[in-house]
């Protein structure tokens, strides 16, 4: 899928990993609308962003992914002022062990919202034109962050929801890919402030920092760099890629024969 004219749709768009990708995704010629609930920093953003890469070309949307009527309400104004809607990536996450149910409600229940409104949206068999969803997950969605449960728990829900909805949306000729991206850590806001949102295993993060001297920080752009492969390469369905400083790569599963039928 080429992206010039395409559109997009990036949920926690305002600040960091949302915020590269959606400056990609404009780069390369897409319209995005940016949703988000920080309005102040969801707003500065797109007028900056008109000014450089043509007017009218992003779009803010208040909307908080725990809603679902802020959600529906946000693909239909995104709908309506594009046309159509080709790409989603949920993106919007947290990380505070101490508001554990908020977490699950954000970081996975979100992801499952937006992909669901998306699919009405987009599939084929509902007079859409089909398209692509870009999930973000992490590296704790492939394997356990000791001082973040939690946190683990939610990213792993997202590839295995990633992976089984494009399995079920290519078994029903929706025309729309599902694919989740793996970064390590991120040098964004919710990398910096994390010292204060570990619940009960924070006696563990000289271990969690090892991990983060072992691994290194990413910065954004080369996060929002690996979407542009997820999303135009159309043999890429159920993937998940990881992203690390040293390395990137898609993750290999095994193979179950029960994940061969419907
Ligand atoms: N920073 C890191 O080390 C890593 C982050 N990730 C994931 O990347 C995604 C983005 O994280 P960052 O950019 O690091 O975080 P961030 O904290 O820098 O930015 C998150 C954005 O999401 C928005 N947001 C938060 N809750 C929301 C909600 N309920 N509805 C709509 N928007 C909401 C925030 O206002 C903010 O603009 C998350 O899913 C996170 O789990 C994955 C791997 C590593
Ligand atoms: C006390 C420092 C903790 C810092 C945590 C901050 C942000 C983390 C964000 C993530 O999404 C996690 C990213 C990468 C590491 C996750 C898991 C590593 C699993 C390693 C393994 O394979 O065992």
């Amino acid at each position: 899928m080429a992206l010039d004219g395409k559109t997009a749709i990036v949920t926690g768009a305002a600040m960091g990993i949302g915020k590269a990708i959606t400056e990609i995704l404009l780069k390369n010629g897409a319209k995005v609308a940016v949703l988000d609930v920080n309005k102040v920093e969801g707003e500065n953003l797109v007028k900056d962003l008109n000014k450089e890469y043509g007017a009218d070309r992003a779009l803010f949307l208040s909307c908080n992914v725990e809603s679902d009527e802020e959600f529906k309400a946000a693909f239909q104004k995104a709908a309506e002022a594009f046309g159509a809607i080709d790409i989603l990536c949920n993106n919007a996450g947290i990380l505070n062990e101490e508001k554990w149910q908020d977490m699950i409600s954000i970081n996975l229940a979100g992801v499952i919202r937006g992909t669901y409104l998306a699919l009405e949206h987009m599939r084929k068999t509902n007079g859409g034109g089909g398209g692509v969803i870009v999930n973000i997950a992490s590296m704790a969605g492939l394997g356990p962050l000791l001082t973040c449960p939690v946190y683990t728990a939610t990213k792993h829900g997202v590839i295995g929801f990633t992976r089984a909805v494009a399995a079920a949306s290519a078994a029903s000729n929706y025309g729309i890919r599902v694919n989740a991206l793996c970064p390590s850590f991120v040098g964004t806001e919710l990398f910096t402030t994390i010292e204060h949102k570990l619940g009960q295993f924070a006696h563990l993060k000289g271990a969690a920092n090892q991990l983060v001297e072992k691994l290194g920080v990413l910065n954004t752009p080369e996060v929002a760099e690996c979407i542009l492969e997820l999303v135009t390469d159309e043999t890429k369905n159920g993937e998940a890629f990881m992203v690390r400083t040293e390395m990137k790569g898609y993750v290999p599963f095994p193979s179950l024969s029960s994940t061969d039928k419907p």
